[in-house]
């Protein structure tokens, strides 16, 4: 799909804040510093679109991308970085369940893991958090250019095992760095937002 459009309408921290406009949403989630940013990035091609570091914990807000004035890219903060105090994960907390438990425009959730290791405990709560939900869940498996060729399946296979995916979700390999998947994972978006 080709990007003409991207504009970061607002980051958010509570639902009045969220856009009103009548238009699907895509979220993405999973743990600080994955590369949830950087595959905006690499789908929408823009270098910096969706701020990115090599720091955990860049992206404290919702942030909603308009894309094409067509769909909602809605970029959230990471999860599982230890060095978070209790208040700040308690906000965490609240502000993913008052966007995931009833967002009506919310499609489907695009979770990234990291291809080189198998899901943590914090990924395999967020999937079972987001199944709770009955929200369909697109896994990306990133970093791909981090692995070797030959360790591409025994890897996808553990993601598959650990999290229990189930019939209805998509797993698809990536790399924010090659551009690889990437024509496989607009493929699996535009088939949840109608385009
Ligand atoms: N080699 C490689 N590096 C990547 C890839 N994707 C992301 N990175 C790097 O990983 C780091 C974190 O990327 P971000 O996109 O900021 O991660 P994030 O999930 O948005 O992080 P938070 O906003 O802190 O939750 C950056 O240094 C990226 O350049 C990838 O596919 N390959
Ligand atoms: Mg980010």
């Amino acid at each position: 799909m080709k990007i003409n459009q991207a504009e970061l309408v607002i980051s958010a921290v509570s639902q009045k804040q969220y856009p009103n406009e009548p238009l699907p949403e895509i979220a993405l989630a999973g743990r600080s510093n994955v590369g949830k940013s950087s595959f905006i990035n690499q789908l929408i091609q823009r270098k910096a679109l969706a701020r990115t570091s090599s720091k955990p914990g860049k992206t404290q807000t919702l942030n909603f991308y308009k894309l094409n004035e067509a769909f909602f890219f809605v970029d959230v903060p990471g999860y599982g970085y230890a060095k978070v105090s209790k208040t700040e994960r308690e906000k965490w907390g609240k502000m993913m369940e008052e966007y995931f438990s009833n967002r009506q425009k919310l499609k489907m959730v695009v979770m990234i893991v990291d291809i080189r290791h198998d899901p943590s405990e914090d990924d395999r709560m967020m999937y079972d958090f987001l199944k709770h939900y009955r929200l369909p869940v697109t896994v990306i498996a990133t970093k791909l250019d981090k692995i070797k060729r030959g360790q591409r399946a025994k890897q996808l296979k553990r993601i598959i095992e650990v999290l229990e995916l189930e019939d209805e979700d998509t797993l698809i390999p990536f790399s924010a760095e090659t551009g690889e998947g990437k024509d496989d994972a607009w493929r699996t978006i535009r088939s949840y937002i109608g385009k």
